[in-house]
């Protein structure tokens, strides 16, 4: 299998590369892909040096599969020429999120739906993929009615040029600002673009992506908001539902559940934390009690590796999904 890294130098490439190595996938050759600035630069992938190269010759080079996470305007320009060409693009942009001749997939949750005619699949908000492997089993069991989510979302989220703003605050260093404010010191009740509603595009995504994935008639409300962690977005969430819950249950359901590390012991201070996650592929779970102020609702955090279950991870998984399924034909290429 051919593969295709676009955004290669990226926090979420950098990872992909990570996650590649240690899921073994089938690469027989591994094409690193930047802007035309870092083309002739060197990435190591396998103990060896592969050199990186712009979009027009990793296209000419006919890559199978093709992750892409170089940005929404870079996917909807690239990603199609790349589909035509027969190449299964995995995009981790919102771009094509909401496209309904996409599907937009978290493996564990609706993996199966995949079929031979996907050639652009996306990979959902890092947020909302944490939330809905917290969620997809508690709906199965007991129906949920309303979520409202608040996250505290890490500033890796928004990309190296925001963990440089955090260093020089730091440092004290004058330099380039991507928040309109400073971040170190500070929380911003803002991640994305303010949209007419008053909500951020962030916020937006934690709801219609829900809707997409797991189903259209739950509520759900959120407030995203960006603190100074490097990596690892945290959320609590209160969830309300049809029928009345088991909490021992829902804790051996979490336990038994591979995609989960569930972290649930007050005695011993024992909960979720970024610093727990970093690294981690799988979502991490705690802080479970009964919302006493209304009934059939459970309160929760919910702690995961944003560059990892949120992006590089779950793509990888995708692919890993397409070849169980066989819409990628390993032994073919
Ligand atoms: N699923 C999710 O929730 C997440 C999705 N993302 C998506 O991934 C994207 C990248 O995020 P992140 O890695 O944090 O961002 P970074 O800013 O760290 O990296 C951006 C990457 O895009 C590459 N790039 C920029 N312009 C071009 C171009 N013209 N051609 C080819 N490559 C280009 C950069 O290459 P160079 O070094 O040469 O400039 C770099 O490799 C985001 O914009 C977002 O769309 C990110 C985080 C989570
Ligand atoms: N918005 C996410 C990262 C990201 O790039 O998301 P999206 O792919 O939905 O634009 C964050 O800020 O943490």
């Amino acid at each position: 299998m051919k593969l295709a890294i676009v955004g290669v130098t990226g926090m979420v490439g950098q990872e992909m590369l990570k996650v590649l190595a240690e899921m073994s996938l089938p690469i027989t050759e591994l094409i690193p892909v930047a802007s035309k600035n870092s083309a002739g630069t060197k990435i190591l992938f396998g103990g060896q040096e592969h050199t990186v190269v712009d979009l027009e010759e990793a296209l000419n080079m006919k890559p199978d599969v093709a992750l892409f996470s170089a940005g929404g305007d870079i996917s909807l320009e690239w990603a199609p020429k790349f589909a035509a060409n027969g190449c299964r693009v995995i995009d981790n942009s919102s771009a094509f999120r909401m496209d309904d001749d996409k599907k937009l997939i978290i493996p564990e949750i609706n993996g199966d739906d995949l079929t031979e005619n996907d050639f652009i699949i996306a990979n959902p908000n890092c947020s909302t993929v944490q939330m809905l492997i917290a969620l997809a089993p508690l709906h199965k069991l007991y129906t949920i009615k309303r979520v409202v989510v608040s996250t505290y979302q890490s500033i890796s989220g928004t990309g190296a040029k925001a963990v440089k703003q955090m260093e020089n605050e730091r440092l004290g260093i004058k330099g380039e600002m991507v928040y309109p404010y400073a971040i170190d010191q500070n929380v911003l009740p803002h991640c994305d673009d303010f949209l007419e509603n008053g909500y951020t595009k962030e916020e937006m995504k934690l709801v219609n992506e829900t809707h997409k994935i797991l189903d259209p008639n739950i509520g759900v409300t959120a407030t995203a908001v960006r603190v100074p962690v490097q990596g690892g977005h945290s959320e609590a969430i209160n969830v309300s539902f049809e029928r009345d819950f088991d909490l021992a249950f829902i804790r051996k359901a979490y336990h038994n559940n591979p995609a989960i590390h569930l972290q649930d012991n007050p005695e011993t201070n024992t909960y979720p934390m970024p610093l727990f996650a970093k690294g981690r592929n799988e979502v991490f779970i705690g802080r479970l009690r009964r919302d006493e102020s209304q009934e059939n609702t459970l309160n929760m955090w919910v702690v995961a590796d944003n560059l990892r279950k949120g992006a590089a991870t779950n793509s990888v998984q995708i692919v890993q999904k397409m070849i169980e399924k066989k819409i990628i034909k390993i032994g073919t290429f």
